[in-house]
């Protein structure tokens, strides 16, 4: 057996990032920019407004013989125009937000500190003294043609698409999603909308891995259950040949009918399978032809956790993220874990964070076909090797499933 740390660094290790597409930008969200971003033009592109008010010439604003100026109110700048015409000593014209300021003007006064005859007049009073540049948002004050914006490698989100649309840019370059072929196995596994029957039980497996899947960005594709023969895993992992990915879910332990290590030896290699962790000790890695498969346990739980810790940073590698882990932090175990276990125990949790500090509460019954025992977990409390007990109030690490992946 190995350890979970030697585990997932073959496993990374025999993972590359995937080719480059040009994606929609609304399609870009949690995808990797594959190229470095550089502005190509000045943002904001014109010096522009940042109240609704007067643009005028700073020298106009100061007090003359204790009264406050009175200036010719010109014309109207609306935001998506430009003005006809300069502000000539003496005048102010009326600005919005985000209007390009007028030639001739070098400062904004916004309208409250202004006098006026209402919205048609056309005098105003400037109640104080203004300085140069004042409400004025000067072009490339955010962004400089030629400034490099955003690196190649990092993670669209939705402010990272805010950016990108500021510059135009309509599609996007990324590390395109990953394809997981997911695979059942086991004669006693039906799909979900069948009746149950003596000795069966539903494909849940399938469908949580799906979704998970699908929650790291990628598209998986359900290929059913395959019976515990060798035909059929043969004719499954036939139709997952053009994955990037497959993700098995039984048929790794030691029983009679567990085939999936034969197929993998038998069209690929298998390169380790059982790992010194509970839940999901045989866990195997290897490939179909050139196909990665991660051959996760049966055990609804034990697949469900092996997905986590193995699976979500394949499919993260895969698409070109350099961040790949989840954070990992220090917890207050509430009701503590009496369960011995000699491998490492990945024990479900719920965190809060209380009277500053984050205070764990075990999700009960941790055995792994226990699959009310993934509800209302956020985190993973890490048990060292060795049949540890952990007392009430003992601290320990937690994995943050919840959290973003951290740079590491
Ligand atoms: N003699 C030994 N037996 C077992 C060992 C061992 O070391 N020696 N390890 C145990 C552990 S730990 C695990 S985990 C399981 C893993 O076995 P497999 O990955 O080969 O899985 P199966 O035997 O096919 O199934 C295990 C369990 O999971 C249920 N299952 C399977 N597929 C699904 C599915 N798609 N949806 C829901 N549930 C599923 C299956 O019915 C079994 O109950 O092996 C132990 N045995
Ligand atoms: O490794 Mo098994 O996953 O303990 O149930």
């Amino acid at each position: 057996m190995i350890s979970v740390e030697e585990a997932l660094a073959r496993i990374l290790a025999a993972i590359a990032p995937l080719p480059t597409v040009r994606v929609p930008l609304p399609e870009a969200l949690g995808l990797v920019l594959a190229e470095d971003v550089i502005a190509r033009e000045d943002i904001p592109p014109f010096d522009n407004s940042a109240m609704d008010g007067f643009a005028l010439r700073s020298q106009d604003s100061k007090e003359r013989q204790g009264q406050p100026p009175r200036l010719k109110v010109t014309g109207t700048v609306a935001a998506g125009y430009v003005a006809d015409h300069a502000i000539e000593p003496g005048t102010a014209m009326r600005i919005m937000t985000g209007a390009p300021v007028p030639p001739g003007a070098d400062t904004v006064i916004q309208v409250e500190l202004t006098r006026h005859g209402g919205p048609e007049s056309d005098w105003v009073e400037i109640l104080q003294e203004v300085k140069p540049g004042n409400n004025i948002r000067p072009a490339g004050e955010d962004m400089r043609h030629g400034q490099l914006i955003l690196p190649r490698g990092s993670e669209i989100g939705a402010w990272e698409i805010g950016v990108l649309a500021t510059l135009g840019w309509a599609s996007v370059p990324v590390t395109r999603r990953a394809r997981v072929a997911i695979l059942g196995t086991g004669d006693e596994v039906i799909e979900i909308d069948q009746p149950l029957q003596p000795g069966k039980i539903r494909n849940s497996n399938s469908y949580l891995l799906e979704a998970a899947v699908r929650r790291a960005g990628a598209i998986p594709e359900r290929l059913g259950v395959a019976r515990d023969t060798v035909e059929s895993l043969r004719e499954k992992f036939s139709q997952a040949i053009n994955a990037d990915l497959i993700l098995t879910s039984g048929g790794v332990s030691v029983g009679d009918f567990d085939l999936v290590k034969n197929i993998m030896s038998e069209q690929g290699e298998i390169q380790f399978w059982r790992i010194n962790m509970r839940p999901g000790k045989p866990v195997a890695f290897g490939h179909i032809g050139a196909v990665p498969l991660l051959g996760l346990p049966g055990n609804p739980v034990s697949s469900a956790v092996t997905f986590e810790l193995f699976g979500r940073p394949v499919l993260r590698k895969l698409q070109g993220h350099t961040h790949l882990l989840k954070p990992q932090i220090e917890v207050k175990v509430e009701d503590g874990v009496q369960e011995r276990a000699m491998r490492r125990h990945y024990v479900r949790a719920y965190v809060r964070w209380q009277d500053g500090k984050f205070v764990a509460r075990t999700t009960g019954h941790q055995g792994s076909h226990i699959m009310t025992s993934l509800l209302q977990t956020n985190a993973l409390l890490i048990v060292p090797e060795g049949g540890v007990v952990v007392q009430p109030g003992d601290t320990v690490q937690a994995i943050m499933l919840d959290w973003p992946e951290n740079a590491s």
